[in-house]
Formats: structure tokens, C-alpha cells, sequence
């Protein structure tokens, strides 16, 4: 038995038209209602107030009690009120759709909303109102024969589970070349009546998942999936006996809220992933169909549910889709949520046609007319023929016209582009094109509207792939900065002899792993990007090269310490060094060697590195030192008390050393997590601008009706969600968060971050964590440690509770977020910071966590946006910071 819509064999599908249904095949959207239910008692009596006025039929009114930004308004097929029964619900909001099925056409009704919003209420209504139509139409139909066969299935934590025998555990799905995707082994009950129909459907709702929460004491925990397959079996008028055969489909979606839950517990933990991911699936499916766009890749495989939807989905069936909503204000960003996802269902088109099964003995005589016809029509073309064979021709011939147009304009502004590019490169102030780059979503952006034409969009995206691979190379440049850095700090260990060789092998293998960290991100970026190939060699024959000949340096000084006697000091080089820098040493401060990451604090940020890093230049100010001299410590080689005296100078220095070297590796890690950053992120970008034109489809600006201030709050939730599944620093989170709000400005950054996010979550699923056939099973090693990560960002922001706030603040807060007295003033701490960020659907609680993350870490909002992109932000509190570029970085190594 299989759970796929009915599509009749290919080799017998006729799509004729029965006299009942005047079209075989026809485009038509889904049809999109909302339903908005009563308050239930549990609101009323916490004096929850009505956010939503039902204007008329069509349009919804939020009351802005909140105060927004935005009063929204929004509008579709139909709006219900509270005060409406399930039977105009029906009437109005299904009946059509649903008595489809009974005329060879599949259809499917689903209710989608937030949890307790009365999904659950509202299919039980459609169901019982569907059940008496289709016997009241099967009654009446006498002269025609019909088999209703029943089956059910819920998808829980990506399980398919078949409803009427739960023993045989988890379904697989299959993909059948006709029927599309079908379930394995999954029962079908031949209905007798509608009592016995109505008995089946009880039983589904008995054997499905449901528990308490605190928004519903019966909430369903899973999708389930009602399916009634119709065959209707007539005479035509010609006596022969033809068939329909369609299914109707009754979903009933899990509520999308469940994250708030997900804290709960492991197995809760796991719930919440699945049911978010699904959903997520099923809004990312619906965006790109609104689009317009069937050809481009529509993320089907990436859910069970939307496998098994895929033909309600933009394919051959009618769909409607009723939202449900509360009305309350405490719900109204979940509302919200609903809504964007309303306004992009409707938008999306099915092609339905009329599923007809012929006798085969018709079949065969049918199809041995049609191929005597077409015989004869070869035999003598008919000019009609001819003639159309004259339009297609012409109409090619435009097509092929149009086509050589559109080369010549992309060859025009492939040579504007390389102009441009050549300019650029001969342009001698890198760094300031970086950061002009940057802001192209910036100062740019902002000129750029709904206005700007086509052709003006389609230029400055062909140019964008040329900036950023000179912004690759700015980011190689830095790269090579790192390596002169390592270089130095080689010289350094070389020219001194450190007592403590087991801290330089330490250090050394740190720079080894960031060594090998680079080549792992250049090769992935080799993969990753065709048209960065060409630069990704280069960088990797530059630096790679130079990186390993810095590594067999280090090998050397190692050895070479290791081996040089004890006492035998051969000091000429460093002290030639020292010499040569002592002038620009102000400081005693054991400041060996000093990273450009590192505030400026004595203002050589500028200088020639080559006397802005030696070695020993900021070594001390003892004036002994000053007078022993390099030179006059190597002209009287016998003399021991100069020699002691160096001896001991080195012994001081070579400990400093080691936890300037320290600090300094740190440091070098911290700048090697933001260029993986931020090459990803430009390789993100040149991955999307490469996909080419096809993918402009989702530019949701340039062809969503939604208007912008919506298309950024769908962004901004999808990738709050995306943050959420993905493990992100919460640091993160809360910068991104509070620097883009919606500004014209922000809407490239918002995409990248989408993009990124999107790849990562890709990644993520593709890897495994989201296979179904995962249930039970340990999460995969990197999501632990991104876990483990975000853990140590919350115990670093926890201690930061006690410092950056006070008193007073700290217990409003505990009041407010529900910490309970007791158990010690650092475990309250920890118990708040465990609350923040932890229900990507709740947008409050989201501001209010960003709110609190950004006072903790001393974020203000008027932030640099760049840090975002390639500008190199020396954050106040820098340590801060850390674990947010180390959490990105680790998610990058993926
Ligand atoms: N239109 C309505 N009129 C009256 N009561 C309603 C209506 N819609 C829902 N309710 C009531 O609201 C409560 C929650 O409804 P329901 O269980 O259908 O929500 P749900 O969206 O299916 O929730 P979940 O996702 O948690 O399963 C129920 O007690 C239900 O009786």
C-alpha cells in the first residue's frame, strides 16, 4: 500500500474532460484563509486583550497595541472571526477544494498556525463536514460506482508512523517514478460507510501523539495526515466505463512554537528540533514557490512533510490552506509568524488536472484512432499544419533574437566589469576599497529602491564577483600579514635562548594548526567556488608555501635551541636587533612582539613593521642593558660578567616571552577565526552570484508582493530560527540583531547572514543530524562541540551578570524571567543567561535577550555594521567578543 496522491498510470491517464468538470488541467493558487478563534478562558483570565480587528471578509487589522512601527494590514481569500462556526469555515474556507477529490482531482486542506490556535478544532470540523458531503454526493450519484479507501499517517520527530497499525514502526518513503512519493508498506482501509469512516478517524486521533503543555492541555505533538483515496467508476455517453481517481488530503500540522519547549529536556530537545526544522522546510518550500519559480530547486527532500506534500505543493492537486491565529496580544508576534506565512501561500500556483483511468479496451482503440489520424496527417500535411509549424518557427526565431540581445548586453557588461576590475586593481589604496566594498550595501544600497532598474541591478551584481575576489586577496594579504607575524615571533625564540623549550613547542603547534586551519579553508574554498578556483590557487601557492617554509623554520629554531649548549650564547643577533630598536622602545613593558589586532596604544600601528615588530624592542629599560651592548658584549667574548649579565637578561626576558607569546597566539587565533569568517562569507556571496540569474528568482524584493518592511521580518525570523538550529553564538546573535533593523542598508547583510545560515543549516542536515534515522541516536561531534561552545558563552556572560549589572537591575530580571529564590547567587545568574535566546519563534523574549546579551557584553547599538562584512573592528572589550568568533569559526570548519 502506498501513501502517495493517486496519479494514474502514465500509460492510461487520459486527461478528458467529464461533463461535471468543464476544465482537465488548470493553474490556480492556493487557497489561503485565516481563521481567528476566541480567546480561550486561559487568556481571558489573564486579561489578554484582542490584537486584531477582522475589517471585512478580507482583511485583517492588527490593533497595534504595541505600538509598532508598522500598523499591519493583511488580506486574503477569506478571513474568519471568532464568532465563526466550522461549518462556514467549511463552506467557505474548503468545501470546493475538498469535493475535488470526487471528481478525479486531488486536493488537500491543511491547517497551519501557532500552537493552541485551533488547528486541531478546525480539521475536526472540516472533516466531519467533508464526511457528510461526499456521502450526501455518493447518494445522489447513482449511476455511478465508488471505493473509498482510508489511510493515516503522523510524521513525529521526522518518523513516518502509520496510524492504523503503530506496531509496524517507522515507514520508509519511496520515490515512484509515476506516483511521486509514496509510503512503504502503509495500510489502506476500504471504507464501508461514513459511520465506519468517522470510527477510522477516531482511531487516528486516539493513537496520535499529544501531551500538555502550558498553552494547550491537549496539543498535538506531530503532523498527521488524513488520506481518503476516491475512485469513481461512470459509463460515458459512448457506454464506455471510465474512472476517476483522486485523493483527498486532511493535514493537521504540528503547532510552531514548540522551541520554547525544546530546554526541556533531551528527548523534548529533540521534538522541538524536528517540528522547527519541518516547518522551517515547509515555509522555505512555500517562499520559493511564491516566487513564481517551479524550475529553480525547490527544498522538498529536506522534510518528510513536505516530501509527502510535494504535489499539494505546486504540483497536481488544489490546496487550501486555513491558518489559524489566536487573537491574543501575548501571541502577536506568533501571529505575525502566521501571517508572513499566509501572504507567501498565496502565491503559490498548482497545476491540478483530472486524474482519469479508461478501460484498456478503450485505451487501445483510442490510441489506434490516434495513430491513424497522425498517419494520415503525414501522408498529406494539411496547411493548417503547416502553418503552425510556420508560427513556431518565427516565434523560435524571436526567441533566438532576444537570446542574442541578452548576450550582447552580458558581453557589454562583462567588459564594463573587467574595466572596472582593471581599475580597480590599479588602484594604490587596498584597504580603503575594502571597506568602500563593504558598504555597497551600505551608502549604496540606500539609493538603491524599488526604482532601480533591471539592468542597473543585473550590472552591479556582474561586478560584485570581481570585487570580492580582490577582496580574497585582501583578506591573503592579511593572511601573509599573520605569517610575517610568526615570522617574526620565530626570530625571536631563534635569537634567545628559551630555557622553557616545552612552552615554544606548545606555541609552535599552535601555529601549526592555524597553519593547518588556513590550508583546510583554502581548499574548502577551492571547492566550494568555481570562479574562486584561479584565486584560491593562488593564494594557496603564496601562502601556503610561505606558511610551510614558516613552519620548517620553526622546526629549525626548535632544533636549534635544543641542541646549542648551555651557556654558550651567541647573542649577536639579537642584540644587533635590540640595538636597532632600542630607539623605538618607550616602554618597560615585556611587549616582544605586538599583533596589529592590538589597540594602538603606543601609536605604531602604522609603522614599518620591520621596526615596529623586532624581536627584542620593547624588551626593558634596564640601562645595564642599554650599555651592554650588543657590540660590546661580542668584541670582549671573555669577558664572563657581561656574558652573566646577558645570560640573566635573557633568562628574565625568555619568561616574559612566553606569556607575551602567549597572549600574542591568542591573539593570531582570534584573527585567523575572523578571516575563516569572513572568507566564508564571501564565498557565500560569490557562490550566490555565480548560481546566475536563475537564482534571482529569490530576490524576494524583486518579485514578492510582500512589502519590504515584511520580506525583512520574514528574513530576520527565518534566520533567528536558522541561528537557533545552527548552535550560533548567542554574542552573535545579539549583535547581528541589534545592528540590523531593517534599514534598506541592512538588507545585504541580512542576505548573506540568510545565505550563510542557510548553507550551514544545509550542512548540518546533510551530515546527518536531521536524518530520521537518527531517532535515539547521539547528536553528531560537531554539534556537541558548538553546544559545548554556546555553554562556555553562557558561562562567560553569566559572570558578566554580577559586574555589568546592578542589583537593582539583576533582580527585576530574575523577576521578570522567572528565576527562581535560592540555590546561590551564581546559579541564579547562570539560570538567567540559560533563558536568553532560547525560543527563536517568541520575538519578545528575542529582543529582550538581545537587549540583555548586548548590556553584558557592553554592545551599543551604534556599532560598526562593517564588522558584519571585511572591516577589521576592534571591539571595547575584546576577550568578549572571543567566543563569538571562535563559535563562528568552529561552525565554519564543518
Ligand atoms: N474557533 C474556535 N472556537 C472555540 N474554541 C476554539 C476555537 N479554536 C480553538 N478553540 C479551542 O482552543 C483550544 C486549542 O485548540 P486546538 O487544540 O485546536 O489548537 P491547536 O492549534 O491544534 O494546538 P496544538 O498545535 O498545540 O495541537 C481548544 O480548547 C479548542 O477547543
Amino acid at each position: 500500500m502506498s501513501m502517495s496522491a493517486p496519479v494514474t498510470p502514465l500509460t492510461k491517464i487520459r486527461t478528458t474532460t467529464p461533463s461535471s468538470t468543464p476544465r482537465t488541467r488548470e493553474e490556480e493558487k492556493i487557497l489561503v484563509t485565516v481563521r481567528v478563534r476566541p480567546l480561550t478562558p486561559r487568556e481571558l483570565a489573564n486579561y489578554d486583550l484582542f490584537a486584531w480587528n477582522c475589517t471585512d471578509d478580507n482583511t485583517l487589522t492588527s490593533t497595534n497595541l504595541n505600538h509598532d512601527r508598522h500598523t499591519s494590514t493583511y488580506t486574503f481569500d477569506r478571513v474568519f472571526d471568532p464568532s465563526c462556526p466550522n461549518r462556514s469555515v467549511y463552506e467557505q474556507g474548503a468545501r470546493d477544494v475538498a469535493l475535488s477529490a470526487i471528481k478525479g482531482i486531488n486536493s488537500t486542506i491543511f491547517a497551519y498556525g501557532q500552537t493552541s490556535s485551533g488547528k486541531t478544532y478546525t480539521m475536526k470540523g472540516i472533516a466531519d463536514n467533508c464526511i457528510n458531503d461526499i456521502y450526501a454526493h455518493i447518494t445522489n450519484a447513482t449511476a455511478s460506482r465508488f471505493v473509498l479507501k482510508f489511510s493515516a499517517i503522523e510524521i513525529y520527530n521526522e518518523t513516518v508512523v502509520d496510524l492504523l497499525n503503530r506496531d509496524s514502526g517507522a515507514l520508509r518513503l519511496l520515490d515512484d517514478p509515476e506516483k511521486g512519493t509514496v509510503v512503504e508498506k502503509l495500510t489502506e482501509e476500504v471504507v464501508r460507510n461514513s459511520q465506519h469512516l468517522r470510527s477510522l478517524i477516531a482511531t487516528c486521533e486516539d493513537q496520535r501523539q499529544v501531551g500538555e503543555t502550558s498553552l494547550n492541555d491537549r496539543s498535538s505533538r506531530s503532523h498527521q495526515i488524513i488520506r481518503l483515496t476516491i475512485e469513481s467508476s461512470f459509463h460515458d455517453e459512448s457506454g464506455c466505463v471510465k474512472s476517476l481517481l483522486a485523493s483527498l488530503s486532511l493535514v493537521d500540522l504540528a503547532g510552531s512554537e514548540r522551541a520554547s519547549q525544546t530546554y526541556a529536556a533531551g528527548a523534548r530537545l529533540k521534538e522541538g528540533s524536528h517540528i522547527n526544522r519541518s516547518l522551517l522546510t515547509l515555509t522555505n518550500v512555500i517562499r520559493k514557490l511564491s516566487g513564481g519559480k517551479k524550475s529553480g530547486h525547490i527544498p522538498y527532500r529536506d522534510s518528510k512533510l513536505t516530501r509527502i506534500l510535494q504535489s499539494s505543493l505546486g504540483g497536481n492537486a488544489r490546496t487550501a490552506i486555513i491558518c489559524t491565529m489566536s487573537p491574543a496580544l501575548s501571541h502577536v508576534d506568533q501571529s505575525r509568524n502566521t501571517l508572513a506565512f499566509a501572504t507567501s501561500a498565496k502565491e503559490v500556483t498548482n497545476t491540478a488536472r483530472i486524474n482519469m483511468v479508461v478501460a484498456e479496451k478503450q485505451l487501445v482503440k483510442h490510441l489506434q484512432k490516434e495513430v491513424s489520424r497522425l498517419k494520415a496527417e503525414l501522408l498529406s500535411p494539411e496547411p493548417s499544419s503547416s502553418e503552425c509549424l510556420k508560427s513556431l518557427l518565427a516565434e523560435k526565431e524571436q526567441k533566438i533574437q532576444q537570446m542574442q540581445r541578452e548576450m550582447d548586453e552580458l558581453k557589454r557588461e562583462r567588459d564594463l566589469a573587467k574595466s572596472q576590475l582593471q581599475k580597480l586593481q590599479d588602484d594604490d589604496r587596498p584597504s580603503r576599497q575594502a571597506v568602500k566594498r563593504l558598504s555597497f550595501g551600505g551608502e549604496n544600497s540606500s539609493k538603491v529602491s524599488g526604482s532601480e532598474t533591471k539592468a542597473h541591478r543585473r550590472r552591479r551584481q556582474s561586478i560584485e564577483p570581481c570585487m570580492l575576489v580582490r577582496e580574497i586577496r585582501k583578506i591573503g594579504m592579511m593572511q601573509r600579514q599573520l605569517g610575517d607575524e610568526a615570522d617574526r615571533t620565530l626570530e625571536l625564540l631563534s635569537s634567545h635562548r628559551l630555557e622553557n623549550n616545552e612552552s615554544i613547542v606548545r606555541l609552535v603547534a599552535d601555529i601549526k594548526s592555524m597553519t593547518a586551519s588556513l590550508k583546510d579553508d583554502l581548499s574548502a574554498n577551492e571547492e566550494e567556488s568555481g570562479s574562486l578556483k584561479e584565486e584560491i590557487a593562488r593564494l594557496k601557492c603564496e601562502e601556503l608555501a610561505s606558511l610551510e617554509k614558516k613552519l620548517e623554520h620553526v622546526q629549525k629554531s626548535l632544533d636549534k635551541l635544543v641542541s646549542v649548549e648551555e651557556g654558550g650564547v651567541d647573542s649577536r643577533t639579537p642584540l644587533k636587533n635590540k640595538k636597532r630598536n632600542n630607539s623605538n622602545n618607550s616602554g618597560g613593558m615585556p611587549n616582544y612582539i605586538r599583533s596589529p589586532c592590538l589597540p594602538n596604544v603606543r601609536g605604531t600601528e602604522n609603522r614599518d613593521p620591520e621596526t615596529r615588530n623586532s624581536p627584542v624592542a620593547a624588551a626593558n629599560e634596564d640601562t645595564s642593558l642599554k650599555k651592554a651592548t650588543p657590540r660590546s658584549a661580542s668584541k670582549q667574548p671573555g669577558s664572563s660578567v657581561n656574558v652573566k649579565k646577558i645570560q640573566m637578561m635573557f633568562k628574565t626576558a625568555a619568561e616574559d616571552n612566553i606569556q607575551s607569546i602567549k597572549a600574542y597566539v591568542t591573539d593570531l587565533k582570534e584573527r585567523v577565526a575572523k578571516l575563516q569568517y569572513q572568507k566564508q562569507l564571501l564565498v557565500c556571496q560569490v557562490l550566490e552570484l555565480e548560481e546566475g540569474n536563475d537564482e534571482r528568482g529569490d530576490d524576494l524584493e524583486e518579485q514578492s508582493p510582500m512589502p519590504r518592511h515584511l520580506v525583512f521580518e520574514d528574513h530576520r525570523n527565518q534566520i533567528i530560527m536558522l541561528w537557533h538550529l545552527c548552535h550560533v553564538s548567542i554574542i552573535h546573535r545579539t549583535q547581528f540583531y541589534m545592528l540590523f533593523r531593517g534599514e534598506a542598508a541592512d538588507d545585504i547583510y541580512v542576505q548573506v547572514e540568510l545565505r550563510r545560515l542557510t548553507w550551514l543549516e544545509q550542512k548540518l542536515s546533510d551530515l546527518g543530524n536531521a536524518s530520521p534515522a537518527l531517532l535515539g541516536d547521539e547528536p553528531a561531534g560537531y554539534v556537541t562541540s558548538s553546544i559545548k561552545a554556546l555553554k562556555q558563552e553562557r558561562e562567560y556572560l553569566a559572570k558578566r551578570v554580577s559586574t555589568e549589572l546592578s542589583a537593582e537591575e539583576r533582580e527585576v530580571l530574575y523577576k521578570k524571567w522567572e528565576i527562581p529564590v535560592g540555590g546561590g547567587k551564581q546559579r541564579r545568574r547562570l539560570q538567567l543567561v540559560n533563558r536568553l535566546w532560547t525560543d527563536p519563534l517568541n520575538l519578545s523574549q528575542v529582543k529582550e535577550s538581545a537587549e540583555i546579551v548586548a548590556k553584558l557584553v557592553g554592545f551599543c547599538e551604534t556599532g560598526s555594521k562593517e564588522m558584519f562584512a571585511l572591516n577589521f573592528v576592534n571591539p571595547s572589550d575584546k576577550k568578549s567578543w572571543m567566543g563569538g568568533w571562535n563559535m563562528i569559526s568552529n561552525l565554519l570548519h564543518l
